[in-house]
């Protein structure tokens, strides 16, 4: 049984987090950031109580559902620095499936078992003072990357939004020797950055460097007969224009091929249509329900990073 003081960081810590609690249930349930807040108020309420509190007040409001919040982890309430313990759905529409939210214990965790080469390492700490650096994809997310070009036996992949080059980086290092990755990138001194590494990692014979709007740069590559010729694809540059991207993509790649597209959750703004609708996030919610109807490719939306969609061209 946890102490008092332990029960105190979590209830304190639950209205904290209440408003990105709210989001994550709140394309179900619309739930508002009160309610959540309202049952935490007393720091003498007992664990067991504090559940099912939660849980009856949430029960109420959802009428058929049943959600609850876990501070059962015994890991997310043994240190009084934990935030908060897993949020758990158990809903009998999703299978009573558990799913858990990352919190930043369990993201270091993950951290801790991402393997991310020296040289990555090395240009994510250089980009770390720059302007921007918080749109590098995570180490996870280019390990995954990686793995989806080596899965696919890609030879041919293409970059749009290469920023200062560390996912375009994490692809090249997998590449085969013969193997080309177009990255393109319409910023001179990032892609000067992103350059010096290719350099460094030996990569350099393996990019075909594109300072171009990505849109001109894609319509040219099509025109130059290379449609279907690309086994793989990552989106990571304006969000307004990814439908565009992604059509212009969607010709360039081989029946089999990968698009992966980042961002998808917009930092799960895509989720609150009630209370979020300005024009990146309705651009992209409308993207994933474009995608979610098309049929002309598989689909996967991962949750890791900012989120992202693994489009297969069928
Ligand atoms: C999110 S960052 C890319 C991050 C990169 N994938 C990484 O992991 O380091 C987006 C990049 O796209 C570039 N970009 C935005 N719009 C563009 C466009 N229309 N054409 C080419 N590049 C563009 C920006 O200059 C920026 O460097």
């Amino acid at each position: 049984m946890p102490k008092l003081s332990h029960i105190c960081n979590f209830s304190v810590s639950m209205s904290i987090s209440s408003p990105s609690l709210c989001r994550y249930l709140n394309p179900i349930h619309s739930i508002r950031p009160l309610l959540l807040s309202h049952h935490f108020s007393s720091l003498s309420t007992p664990r067991t109580k504090l559940r099912s509190l939660l849980s009856i007040s949430l029960q109420s409001s959802f009428r058929s559902s049943h959600f609850e919040i876990r501070a059962s982890h015994s890991d997310a309430i043994q240190t009084s620095h934990t935030k908060v313990a897993f949020v758990v759905a158990e809903d009998e529409r999703y299978g009573n499936k558990q799913v858990i939210s990352i919190t930043p214990q369990l993201y270091n965790y993950i951290l801790s078992n991402t393997r991310e080469p020296e040289i990555l390492r090395e240009l994510r700490e250089e980009t770390a003072a720059m302007r921007g650096s918080q749109m590098q994809v995570s180490p996870d997310q280019a390990q995954l990357l990686a793995m989806l070009v080596q899965i696919l036996g890609a030879k041919r992949c293409i970059e749009v939004g290469v920023y200062t080059g560390y996912s375009s980086l994490a692809v090249a290092l997998v590449l085969p020797e013969s193997g080309q990755l177009l990255a393109i990138e319409r910023d001179a001194k990032c892609l000067e950055i992103a350059k010096r590494y290719y350099q460094r990692a030996g990569v350099s014979h393996k990019v075909d460097v594109k300072h171009a709007l990505a849109v001109d740069a894609l319509k040219s590559l099509i025109l130059n007969g290379e449609a279907c010729s690309y086994d793989f694809a990552f989106v990571d540059a304006e969000k307004r224009m990814y439908s565009e991207y992604f059509e212009l993509l969607l010709q360039s790649v081989r029946v089999g091929g990968v698009i992966v597209i980042d961002n998808v959750l917009w930092h799960g703004k895509v989720a609150d249509p009630l209370q979020v609708n300005d024009p990146k996030t309705v651009s992209i919610r409308n993207f994933n329900k474009d995608l979610f109807e098309d049929k002309r490719v598989s689909i996967s939306m991962v949750p890791i990073g900012d989120g992202i969609m693994i489009c297969r061209k069928n």
